[in-house]
């Protein structure tokens, strides 16, 4: 299978995911169709597309979450059933789910992104507790570790959630949508942090409706449209509405800066996001 983009001289580095003829069903419909789809170890890669075209499902099918009705896909090459190694993944999704009733403080949340890391039953260590609080830092939500998670804002929750990814030090992140909700100044700092995660040969799968300040990191963009991949190259310019005068988004063009801690300034106000 040719890989778009892909210069056929230098070496392949790993796959980290590899889909071929994808097909996922949801409710009796086919929600994807026939995806081919490789992403390699350092890549950043946008999955893109409208509302509905199957962004979520591919990447919760490429991580195993949804059986793949057709086809075949492969974690680290092999498939996801028997996969073992998921301290090398860390998962973004769309949104918190705090079951039941019973608070958990932003630090719990955020520690359990170590477990997949931990051997059974043993007390965190010092390099745990030091993963989190780093990874706590880096969201710029560290004087507030002890707070519940359900009193945090949606943009908040986001912020967390990408926390609990990042104190697992995977060495694959899956984002579905870490700038929904989240504000400018969040979203540059989130650019930031993934280039700086970039640089370090992290690969990294996002799930995006536009790439604002991320533009400058993304090099692959994976379209699809009604379930089928429809573009897999160089992110295309925006077209249709996104493009029109007047279009109200958070779009600032400036690239990120590249070095500097990978800290998140706290907001002006506690409570805010
Ligand atoms: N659990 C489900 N049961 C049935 N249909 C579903 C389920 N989840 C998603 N779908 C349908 O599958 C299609 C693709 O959904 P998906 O969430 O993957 O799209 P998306 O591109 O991520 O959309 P969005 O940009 O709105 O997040 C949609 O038509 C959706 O209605």
């Amino acid at each position: 299978m040719s890989e778009p983009g892909r210069d056929p001289e230098v070496p392949a580095r790993e796959a980290v995911f590899a889909m071929s003829g994808g097909r996922a069903d949801l409710d009796g419909r086919p929600v994807l169709r026939g995806v081919d789809v490789t992403i390699r170890a350092g890549e950043m890669v946008a999955i893109m597309g409208a509302n509905g075209s199957g962004k979520s499902t591919l990447v919760r099918a490429l991580l195993g979450l949804i059986p793949l009705s057709g086809g075949t896909t492969e974690l680290y090459g092999t498939p996801p059933a028997r996969f073992r190694d998921w301290w090398r993944i860390g998962y973004v999704p769309q949104r918190l789910s705090v079951g039941g009733g019973v608070p958990s403080t932003i630090r719990e949340v955020v520690a359990s992104g170590r477990i997949a890391r931990q051997r059974r039953l043993r007390p965190a260590s010092a390099a745990d507790r030091a993963a989190v609080e780093r990874a706590l830092v880096t969201v710029g939500l560290a004087d507030r570790a002890r707070d519940p998670v359900q009193a945090l804002s949606g943009g908040q929750q986001q912020r967390v959630l990408i926390a609990r990814a990042l104190a697992g030090e995977p060495d694959t992140y899956v984002m579905d949508e870490p700038m929904a909700g989240v504000d400018a100044d969040s979203q540059r700092h989130l650019a930031a942090t993934l280039r700086e995660l970039v640089e370090e040969g992290k690969t990294i799968v996002l799930v995006a409706h536009e790439l604002g300040p991320l533009e400058p990191l993304v090099s692959r963009a994976v379209v699809l449209a009604d379930g089928v991949v429809v573009h897999d190259g160089p992110p295309v310019p925006p077209v249709g509405e996104h493009a029109l005068p007047g279009h109200d988004h958070v779009h600032p063009h400036a690239p990120a800066p590249s070095t500097g801690p990978l800290v998140w300034e706290p907001g002006p106000a506690p409570g805010g996001d």
